[in-house]
This record gives structure tokens, C-alpha cells and sequence, in this order.
């Protein structure tokens, strides 16, 4: 029976990927084999040691501690792409809300009173104070060209707008998915230089926190619109909060907001609504529980943000050792010559790595005994290892 810990709400669709026969699955789990969480911060949190893999049901990973997990070999996925969609739409509704004034408008017409008659001269002659622009004649900034960014992008210009992209490290997938149609920058400042409206969807890191500064706005046109729904900390919301105050800036569409910007009128703010639809949820659930059960019951990694894609079929009735270790010379060497004094044939053998770890699945013909784990676990530079 395989325990799995949750510490956000997650679809029913994901979590019926989990036959119940084999997985006992709830919020309050003793000794847990694996997490699945959203947006719960797990950095103060103390991880039971029982705990070999990380769920998270959703795009960005920055409140999970990816490098403690690293150094304990454990493995956090993630569902890339699954709730782009979502975010693209909540954008497009971000730029429509902010081009066509519609929260000052809606409280307006909301907030008005009388009898028909009454209410149809104030709309006529209130809506003045709405007038806005249409997307055509303005050009939008994507930083960020993965999954999310590509989206916008290709929505935008299907809405008649110019679109600028910027992403230095853009993936081969997302190249080929984004319209031809979109300008490449050069640099970040040039995005600035040239949109009317940027939008952001970069994770959130120490290279992309304060991305979005008082010296980049200042080189927007007057009257831009700041889109980010990516991470709060990506903009610096002093800068952008008195850009709006002198007008320079015309509106921020924010799904992080904060008790500043609630108040501001020109601040457009979501509740971190971005992935917020049945369809993202489920999208998300679905596939982090797929790749945490093939984890857990092949050793097998499928989109894991720290450790390397590992796809081995299995073969024959043995059993499967996964170890997880720094990626240095000689540790298969080691490991080989470990199974071969403890008289195990090894059928099959997979070895990959990316950075600083390695993992390796291993195929025996026969059964590892306590002491074969036990000398595997003491070579030096062993983080974690599984017998399946
Ligand atoms: N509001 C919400 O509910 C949601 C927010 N997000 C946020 O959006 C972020 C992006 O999500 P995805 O597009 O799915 O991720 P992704 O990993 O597919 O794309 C991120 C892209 O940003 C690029 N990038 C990284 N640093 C950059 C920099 N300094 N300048 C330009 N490009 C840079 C990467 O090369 C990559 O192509 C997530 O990390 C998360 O923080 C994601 C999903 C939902
Ligand atoms: O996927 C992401 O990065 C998100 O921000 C979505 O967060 P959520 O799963 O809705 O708590």
C-alpha cells in the first residue's frame, strides 16, 4: 500500500488515477511515500522522512525547497503545460479589462439607481469616462515563451495585435509552437521600449525577481498596461504603483495582490485565479498523479523539475533498484561491482543524469538482501535508493 499526503485541494479526476486497493490517499497521512500539494508552501514544513517523491499539481515549483529535495534524492514533478490554457484565457481577460476600463465601468453601471428611465440617461451619459482602446492598435510584451507565454503570444496576435517575445532560453517545443507572426527581442529592455502592455510568465527566481522595474517601465509608453500572473515578486510593485499615480502607467493586472495594491484603483487584481478551471485542475491532477504512481511503483521519472527523465520497460521477475546519486565518476562502477559480490545478475540497466544528480534503475535477477542495500546506500555520494 503506497500513502500519498495532500496538502492542497486536488481533482477528483487526478486522485482516482490512484486505485484505492494500493494507494491510501488524504490530508493527514501517517509516514507518507510521496506529497501532492499546489500552491502550499512547503519551505517551513518538516518532511517526513518516509517521503521519496514531490506532486505539484500546477506549473511553478517556488514553494517547494527543490534543492533540499535534491540533496535527499527526491524527485519533485510537476504537470508542465497542463494549466496554460487557463492562465492564456485569464490574460486575455487581463488586457480586454484593462483596455476597455470594465471594473470602473461595471462599478458605475452597478452602482447606479433610479427608474429606467433614469438609469438610461445616467449610462448615456456616464459612459464618457470609460472610453477605451481596442487590442489592434497596441503592441503586446511576452516575457517568458514557455508553455504560458507561447499561449499569449499567439492569442494576442490572433486578436490583431503586434507581440514582441522574449525568452533566451526558449525550449525547441515552444519554438516550434509560437506564431511565426511573433517579433524576437533582443533583450528585455528592448520589450520595454517597444509595448504598450507586457506580460510576464517566467518562474519565479533570484534572475527574475525585480524583472520588472522602475527603470523598465519608464522606458514603456505612456499609458502601459503590466500583466503578471506569473509570481508576486517579478514586478516591483512600488514602481509599478507609482507609475500608475503619475499616469504613466494605465493599468496592472496582478494575481498575487497584496493589502498596496487592493487599494489602488488602477490595480486590476485576480485571487491566484490563473489555473482556477476544472479543466486546468483536472489537467494538472491527472498528470502529476500519473508520473508520481509511475514513480513510486516503477522508478520511473517523467516530468521532474530536479531530476532526469528515466524510462526503463520492466522485464522478467526480479527486482528493480533506483538509486539516486551526485553525479560523479565511478558511482555505476561501484554500484556494479557491489551486486556482483552480492551474486546479482544485473538483466537491464539505465544510467542518466542532469547537473549535480544522477539516478540509475537497475534490474536484478533475484532478490536484494538487507545488507546489499545497506552497502549501496554507504557508498559515498548515494542520496536515495529504493528496492521495488
Ligand atoms: N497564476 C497562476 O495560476 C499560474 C502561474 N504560473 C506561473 O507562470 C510561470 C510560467 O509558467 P509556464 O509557462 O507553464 O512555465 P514554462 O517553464 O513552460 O515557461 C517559463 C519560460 O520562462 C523562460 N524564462 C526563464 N527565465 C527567463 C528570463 N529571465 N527571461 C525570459 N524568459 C525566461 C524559460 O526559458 C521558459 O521558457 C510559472 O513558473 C508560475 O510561476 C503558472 C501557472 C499558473
Ligand atoms: O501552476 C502554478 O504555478 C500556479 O500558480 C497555480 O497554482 P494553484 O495550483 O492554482 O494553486
Amino acid at each position: 500500500m503506497f500513502k500519498i499526503q495532500t496538502l492542497n485541494n486536488i481533482s477528483g479526476k487526478g486522485l482516482q488515477r490512484l486505485p484505492s486497493e494500493s494507494y491510501e490517499v488524504a490530508s493527514e497521512v501517517d509516514k507518507p511515500d510521496a506529497i501532492m500539494l499546489r500552491s502550499f508552501k512547503m519551505h517551513d514544513m518538516e518532511l517526513p522522512e518516509s517521503v521519496v517523491a514531490i506532486g505539484r499539481a500546477g506549473a511553478g515549483v517556488n514553494n517547494i525547497p527543490v534543492d533540499k529535495m535534491s540533496a535527499k534524492g527526491v524527485p519533485v514533478f510537476n504537470a508542465p503545460g497542463a494549466n496554460a490554457n487557463a492562465v492564456k484565457e485569464l490574460v486575455v481577460a487581463g488586457l480586454l479589462m484593462a483596455a476597455r476600463n470594465i471594473t470602473p465601468a461595471q462599478q458605475f453601471a452597478a452602482g447606479l439607481s433610479g427608474n429606467d428611465d433614469e438609469i438610461s440617461k445616467a449610462v448615456e451619459s456616464g459612459k464618457k469616462n470609460f472610453v477605451g482602446y481596442e487590442l489592434p492598435s497596441k503592441t503586446l510584451g511576452v516575457i517568458g515563451l514557455g508553455a504560458i507565454g507561447l499561449r499569449v503570444a499567439n492569442a494576442a496576435l490572433s486578436l490583431g495585435m503586434k507581440v514582441v517575445g522574449f525568452d533566451p532560453q526558449i525550449s525547441v517545443q515552444s519554438a516550434w509552437q509560437l506564431d511565426s507572426g511573433v517579433e524576437k527581442a533582443v533583450s528585455i529592455d528592448q520589450v520595454f521600449t517597444k509595448c504598450d502592455a507586457v506580460s510576464v510568465h517566467v518562474p519565479l527566481l533570484d534572475a527574475t525577481r525585480g524583472l520588472v522595474s522602475a527603470q523598465r517601465i519608464a522606458m514603456m509608453p505612456k499609458g502601459g498596461v503590466i500583466v503578471n500572473l506569473a509570481r508576486g515578486g517579478i514586478c516591483d510593485d512600488d514602481a509599478v504603483l507609482s507609475a500608475l499615480d503619475t499616469g504613466h502607467l494605465h493599468a496592472y493586472v496582478i494575481d498575487f495582490p497584496t493589502s498596496k495594491l487592493l487599494k489602488h484603483p488602477k490595480v486590476i487584481s485576480f485571487p491566484h485565479l490563473g489555473a482556477s478551471t476544472e479543466e486546468a485542475e483536472e489537467n494538472c491532477a491527472i498528470m502529476v498523479a500519473d508520473q508520481v504512481r509511475e514513480y513510486l511503483e516503477d522508478g520511473t521519472i517523467k516530468n521532474s523539475v530536479n531530476f532526469p527523465e528515466a524510462f526503463m520497460p520492466r522485464g522478467g521477475g526480479g527486482k528493480r533498484i533506483t538509486i539516486a546519486n551526485a553525479n560523479v565518476p565511478n558511482m555505476v562502477g561501484q554500484i556494479s561491482t557491489i551486486l556482483a559480490t552480492a551474486n546479482l545478475n544485473i538483466a537491464d540497466l539505465l544510467n542518466k543524469s542532469r547537473g549535480d544528480i544522477a539516478y540509475t534503475i537497475i534490474d536484478v535477477d533475484g532478490e536484494v538482501s538487507d545488507d546489499t542495500v545497506v552497502s549501496l546506500k554507504g557508498i559515498e555520494g548515494v542520496l536515495s535508493l529504493r528496492v521495488i
